[in-house]
């Protein structure tokens, strides 16, 4: 039978079974089946924020930035006309002017005609609409804070010339203009006739 320590072990208390190394807690007469009260032990580390991560360049930032780099070098960026059809959102917004290319983005806001019309041009060549505004000399020098590269030309969609129908054989408006002669003679002629009969009628009565 074990021998109380020190008193102050319960009768219910597994001291026999003390493993050696709780012999002190166990002699300063805490029970030792208690071996880590919850109130002392230690707290678990606290979970750490997550770091805020900077979030990823957009795909026009990087553009941006790669035709800087492009610029600095010294050459410019040579674009295909689907890529730069595809930045045709308010806050992504590039025009293909005079075979270069412009990211607006920023100009959006800032625009003296507004945003729409810039939209409205994208995802063609805008050539024609810069110049049919006549902007003016400090227009034309703003531009080039927006440009960004050149277009290459060959991935230019050809434009859609208007083609005429072609007539069938036979030529069936020619049917249509002698109808038109004929009536032009036959309906003064009949009205000339009705005009007699109705006069020949009134007459002999
Ligand atoms: C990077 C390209 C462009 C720049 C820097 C630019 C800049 C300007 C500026 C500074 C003005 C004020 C008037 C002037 O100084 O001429 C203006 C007016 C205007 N722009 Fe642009 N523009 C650009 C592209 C375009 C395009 C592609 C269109 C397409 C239609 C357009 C349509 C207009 C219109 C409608 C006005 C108003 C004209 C008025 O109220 O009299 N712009 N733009």
């Amino acid at each position: 039978m074990g021998k109380q320590v020190n008193g102050g072990l319960g009768s219910g208390c597994a001291a026999s079974q003390i493993p050696r190394g709780f012999r002190r807690r166990r002699e300063s007469g805490a029970c030792p089946d208690r071996v880590t009260p919850p109130h002392s032990a230690p707290l678990p580390p606290r979970p750490r924020a997550p770091r805020r991560l900077p979030l990823p360049p957009t795909t026009s930032q990087r553009c941006r930035a790669w035709a800087w780099a492009a610029d600095m070098a010294g050459e410019k960026k040579v674009f295909g006309f689907e890529e730069v059809a595809g930045h045709n959102v308010t806050k992504d917004c590039w025009l293909i002017i005079a075979g270069k290319v412009y990211d607006v983005t920023s100009f959006m806001d800032e625009h003296p005609g507004g945003d729409e019309v810039l939209l409205a041009v994208t995802g063609k060549d805008a050539t024609n609409d810069f110049e049919d505004i006549g902007h003016s000399e400090s227009a034309r020098e703003m531009m080039e804070k927006y440009l960004i590269g050149e277009i290459d030309a060959s991935t230019i969609p050809v434009k859609r010339t208007h083609v005429t129908p072609q007539q069938a054989p036979g030529n069936p408006d020619k049917g249509d203009d002698m109808l038109i002669k004929i009536l032009q003679f036959l309906v003064p002629i009949l009205i000339l006739g009705l005009a007699f009969a109705i006069r020949q009628y009134t007459k002999s009565e």
